[in-house]
């Protein structure tokens, strides 16, 4: 081909993907919707990988693009979203008018494994109405009263096994260490089955634990446009034969709940575990099978793994570089110590406030989702986003952002928002539930079902760790913490290292 033909096969591309994109791409505008610089085909995405720019970062962005619009528009690639800014309105999507707003983004076809289509995170409507309603019960501060001697007992033996460790370490890395605690207590609580990966830590759900949640390098990122393309081209996805996850490992977790089921029914056994709540709904009503169970403990197990250890690392981070803080979290440890001895009640650790506001602090400063997300499942009006302009019709399937850290960090819901302040959670003018100004558990019918089992799990822990132990910040610490743009969740990019020592 000579050089004009080639410009003229180039401009008859360039014209048709423009054509293209002006028919698929959403007009924010003509609803005087606001809307920041997009790339074509690729929406808000690139501002993620250039500089140092993380979602959060993103989400703190969007929230603040308009302070006078209720909310503003954009586009992952070229899905386009509406970040809903104004907090009543917060209010009304997630609870008042949440018949509306039931359903999450649906994985599709593409996506074969029923272990990450049938949990509840990925299920809509009725199915998970009724999915939610059957496994609420095992989430009530009793339920967790019951499992609570199986978190203490694994808090336990973590903090014994981190001394014999960590304590001639210069440095320990917190999160692999925390994974191992974070493991063993989702294996027991969820699947009935012990481990003690500190001291085991090449055991089956400790290794595809890691596989499936891997933060390392570029593997999230991957995952995350990977699951995109799914969303976008099922049919292609299907045809090249795309994975999110190993079948291997799919195998692996229906093998080992159907291995406890066949022997708690043979032998009549019973364990106040979240696989006892589930059979015993299946023996009342038979709604679930195997595959529908594997898939909800395999969700707990993906979210207790990774989210809940992510959690506790930045709070380990924040109590080791706040000296005051972890100053007066050791006074109260004590206190509760010299009353209960060796073993702490359930009672103590839910009645301790100073560590009860450190976990606060910490989900409100980092987290661990940037936004929640919402796809309309019935026509709804929005108001006008800013003064005269028209009200918004969102349709069936448009999606919804809240831009979670935006919120978080806005000044004038919390007073110097970057500070990491427990106090303000002492003055209890806010809380983790039903306020739309904290939302590190979502809110509304469809916030976060182990929501209890995460605090407990945490301060359980730390009531543990810093009673033998202090942390301190050592040289491969990250400060000022800085969240990685590869990284979803809020992680840095050395990981969280600190200094432990004995008190
Ligand atoms: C500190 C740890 C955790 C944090 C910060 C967290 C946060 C969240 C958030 C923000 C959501 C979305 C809520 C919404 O859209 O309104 C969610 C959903 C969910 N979380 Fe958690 N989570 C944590 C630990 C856990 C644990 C330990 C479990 C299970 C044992 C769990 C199970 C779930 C489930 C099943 C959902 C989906 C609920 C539904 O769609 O009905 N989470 N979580």
């Amino acid at each position: 081909m000579d050089s004009t033909t080639w410009l003229l096969v180039v401009s008859a591309i360039v014209l048709c993907l423009s054509v293209y994109y002006k028919k698929k791409r959403h007009s924010f505008k003509d609803w005087g919707i606001p809307q920041p610089f997009e790339v074509p085909y690729l929406g808000s995405v690139p501002r993620n990988l250039w500089k140092n720019y993380h979602l959060s970062d993103l989400m703190k962005d969007m929230y603040n693009f308009n302070k006078e619009a209720k909310y503003v528009g954009m586009h992952t690639f070229m899905i386009p979203v509406i970040i809903i800014t104004d907090i009543d309105l917060v209010k009304t999507v997630l609870i008042k008018e949440f018949d509306h707003f039931a359903d999450h983004r649906e994985l599709g076809d593409a996506v074969g494994d029923p272990l990450l289509t049938k949990n509840l995170i990925a299920i809509n409507g009725d199915k998970w109405r009724e999915l939610r309603q059957l496994l609420s019960p095992a989430f009530t501060s009793s339920k967790m009263k019951l499992m609570f001697e199986l978190m203490s007992d694994c808090a336990d033996r973590f903090a014994k096994s981190f001394s014999e460790q960590f304590l001639k370490e210069d440095d320990t890395d917190m999160k692999k260490a925390f994974t191992k605690y974070t493991n063993d207590v989702i294996a027991t609580c969820a699947f009935g089955i012990e481990i003690d990966s500190m001291k085991n830590p090449d055991n089956e759900f400790y290794r595809y634990g890691r596989e499936v949640t891997n933060t390392d390098g570029l593997a999230q990122l991957r995952a995350i446009y990977k699951m995109l393309f799914m969303i976008m081209f099922p049919r292609f996805a299907k045809f090249i034969g795309m994975e999110l996850m190993r079948e291997k490992i799919s195998k692996f977790f229906i093998g080992v709940i159907d291995e406890a089921i066949k022997q708690r029914d043979e032998k009549g056994t019973t364990r106040p575990d979240m696989l006892q709540l589930m059979m015993d709904a299946r023996d009342k009503n038979s709604k679930l099978d195997l595959v529908e169970m594997t898939a909800q403990a395999f969700l707990f197990f993906v979210a207790g793994f990774e989210t809940a250890s992510s959690n506790m690392s930045l709070m380990a981070h924040e109590i080791a570089v706040n000296p005051d803080v972890q100053e007066k979290l050791h006074a109260e440890i004590d206190e509760v110590s010299e009353k209960s001895g060796d073993k702490v009640t359930y009672e103590a650790i839910a009645n301790m406030p100073y560590l009860d506001a450190v976990f606060q602090e910490t989900l409100r400063l980092h987290p661990q989702l940037a936004f929640l997300s919402r796809v309309c499942s019935k026509t709804f009006e929005l108001p006008p986003a800013l003064p005269g302009a028209k009200p918004y019709v969102m349709k069936v399937g448009e999606e919804i952002m809240i831009p979670v850290t935006g919120i978080h960090q806005d000044p004038t819901f919390f007073e110097e928002p970057t500070k990491f302040n427990p106090e303000r959670f002492l003055e209890k003018k806010i809380t983790t539930t039903g306020d739309p100004k904290s939302l590190g558990f979502g809110m509304g019918p469809r916030m976060c079902i182990g929501n209890r089992f995460a605090i407990l799990e945490t301060k359980v822990l730390f009531f543990y760790l810093l009673r033998k132990h202090t942390l301190q910040p050592c040289s491969k610490t990250c400060l000022p913490l800085k969240y990685h743009k590869f990284k979803v969740g809020p992680i840095p990019k050395e990981g969280f290292w600190l200094r432990v020592r004995e008190r």
